[in-house]
């Protein structure tokens, strides 16, 4: 079964075009990797499946659902972690999530009732907070204004929060930036046990060796366009970073090529 699939998907701000007749294809199940330099397209691509933002050619289909002209059927059947977003300062954790977790009906005892991403059978939002804090390691920091988090501990809160309804679909922007590499190690193997469990997740990146580490499915992007697709699990993290470098120029650029430091 195909989660995403997109048929010359575009999208123009003016004179730029930031993306350009893109046409896709994600089966359930991928950990898909959208790779790209700065600039060429990755966070329009999430706005455009996500419903945040009209293409202006070309269409799409997320879960069996038009962005366009079923935004909230979409918005319900997904998670989503956009590049720059924080839980509000003058909220705790808890209490952010509480919120996000009443928003997204987690109260109703049908949905209380469902196994979550751990394979636990959390029975209420509580529950599923505590869980969540505890595989991403900020219990510690679950009632204390947000104000004060550090950027890791922020991530950490809002991927909770794409997770906490067990999607069937999770998009995010740059999952690892602002992560120690501890946190980072912890946080792919939530994403990886979160595939592996028969769910999809859509990511954006520019390092390559997060593609290479994570993704069953990698497209690059380059100029709004998509250039190559791969499967990683195929090749060496080098021999993707050097078919990346021939896709998206030739020459290893500092501003947009990158392997994490
Ligand atoms: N709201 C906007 N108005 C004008 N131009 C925009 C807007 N959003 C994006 N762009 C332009 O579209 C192009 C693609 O931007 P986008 O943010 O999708 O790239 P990206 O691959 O996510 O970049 P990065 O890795 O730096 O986040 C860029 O040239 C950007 O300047």
């Amino acid at each position: 079964m195909v989660a995403i699939e997109t048929t010359d998907l575009t999208r123009r701000f003016g004179e730029v075009t930031a993306l350009s007749g893109l046409t896709l294809s994600v089966d359930e199940g991928a950990l898909f990797g959208l790779l790209g330099p700065n600039g060429s397209g990755k966070t329009t691509t999430i706005e455009l499946l996500t419903g945040q933002r009209e293409p202006s050619g070309g269409s799409a289909t997320v879960v069996g659902h038009d962005p366009v002209t079923e935004p909230m059927a979409v918005k319900r059947a997904i998670g989503i972690l956009p590049e720059r977003e924080d839980p509000p300062s003058f909220l705790t954790p808890r209490e952010y999530l509480t919120f996000v977790g009443e928003v997204r009906d987690l109260g109703s005892e049908a949905q209380s009732a469902s196994e979550d991403v751990s394979g636990q059978r959390p029975r209420t939002i509580d529950d599923r907070i505590e869980t969540w804090a505890e595989r991403l390691e900020f219990a510690g920091v679950l009632d204390a204004l947000s104000t004060g988090l550090s950027e890791g501990e922020r991530q950490r809160v809002m991927l909770a929060a794409a997770f906490l309804h067990d999607p069937d679909l999770v998009f995010i922007d740059e999952p690892l930036v602002n992560l120690d590499p501890i946190m980072q190690e912890q946080v792919k193997a939530v994403l990886s046990d979160y595939c592996e469990r028969g769910n999809t997740l859509f990511l954006s990146t520019h390092y390559v060796d997060v593609a290479a580490e994570l993704c069953t499915h990698v497209g690059i992007v380059e100029d709004g366009e998509l250039v190559a697709e791969c499967d990683p699990r195929e090749m060496s993290e080098d021999e993707l970073l050097e078919y990346f470098i021939a896709e998206v120029g030739g020459e290893r650029r500092g501003s947009g090529v990158a392997v994490q430091p």
